[in-house]
């Protein structure tokens, strides 16, 4: 069997008393997205930040493309192959979405910066950039100061940072919150072309787009998987019927 791009076994944090993320094992394959979707409150977002190394974990072990990820820190799993979009939503007012794309690739291969030469006219860059942008439809905005941009733009621009650092996991922490009906069905289609790159790790409530987008499915509920699946098997699944979906799609 391929081994998965990502792994974890046992993952834990608690905050004080309570086991927020309580030895999860998940594994995201490549060419997959796996969706984790769950309660308020289940620990989603613990697990995310866990992963990505925002906060430690009490224990439990964590491998990116097979190599163990310790207590790397976040800028280091990026170097590895894993991005994050929500690690990068501090986006610059007064920047461009051209610009953000393209520092993003300078940090991405390490680049320094050439104080006599604006990076915007680096074309070897910029044309890099200007793909990426065009691939997350936001081509045509990308001189535009993120100041102008709406909200379903700026979340777009957050997934062009994220691609500019070429990850073999992504890991998307309810991109679609916030945005209209258009722009949620916009980028289902992206992450529907992105999963044939890299695995994608998707939280997500919204039931309709996660039964229709993801190859995988886990239900976290109080810390801990109760199931993982496709959606055939999660819908039918006795536990996570009544643990959480209730009469979902
Ligand atoms: N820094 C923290 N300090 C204390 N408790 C925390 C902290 N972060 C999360 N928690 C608690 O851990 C539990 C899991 O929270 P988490 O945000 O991971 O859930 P979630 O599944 O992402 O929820 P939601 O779907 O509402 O975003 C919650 O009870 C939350 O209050």
């Amino acid at each position: 069997m391929v081994e998965p791009l990502l792994t974890t076994r046992g993952l834990s944090r608690g905050f004080g008393a309570l086991k927020a993320c309580d030895g999860v094992d998940i594994d995201i394959r490549a060419g997959e997205i796996h969706a984790l979707i769950g309660p308020n409150g289940a620990g989603k977002s613990t697990f995310v930040k866990l992963v990505s190394g925002e906060i430690a974990p009490d224990s439990g072990s964590i491998h990116l493309l097979g190599k163990p990820v310790g207590t790397l820190p976040m800028t280091a799993r990026a170097g590895m192959g894993m991005a994050r979009s929500f690690q990068v939503s501090a986006l610059a007012p007064s920047m461009t979405g051209l610009e953000h794309v393209v520092l993003a690739l300078l940090q991405h291969r390490g680049g320094v910066f050439h104080f006599f030469r604006p990076i915007a006219r680096d074309t070897g860059l910029k044309a890099r950039a200007e793909e990426i942008l065009a691939r997350v439809g936001m081509l045509d905005r990308a001189t535009i100061p993120v100041a102008g941009l709406s909200h379903g733009e700026r979340r777009q621009l957050e997934i062009a940072i994220a691609l500019a650092l070429e990850p073999r996991v992504l890991l998307l922490d309810e991109p679609m919150a916030g945005m209209g009906a258009e722009g949620s069905a916009r980028l289902a289609a992206l992450l529907n072309e992105l999963r044939g790159d890299m695995g994608i790790l998707l939280i997500e409530h919204d039931m309709e787009t996660v039964f229709a987008l993801a190859d995988r499915i886990s239900v976290m509920v109080g810390g801990q998987i109760v199931a993982t699946g496709n959606a055939g098997e999660i819908r039918s699944n006795a536990t996570v019927q009544s643990a959480y979906l209730g009469d979902a799609p």
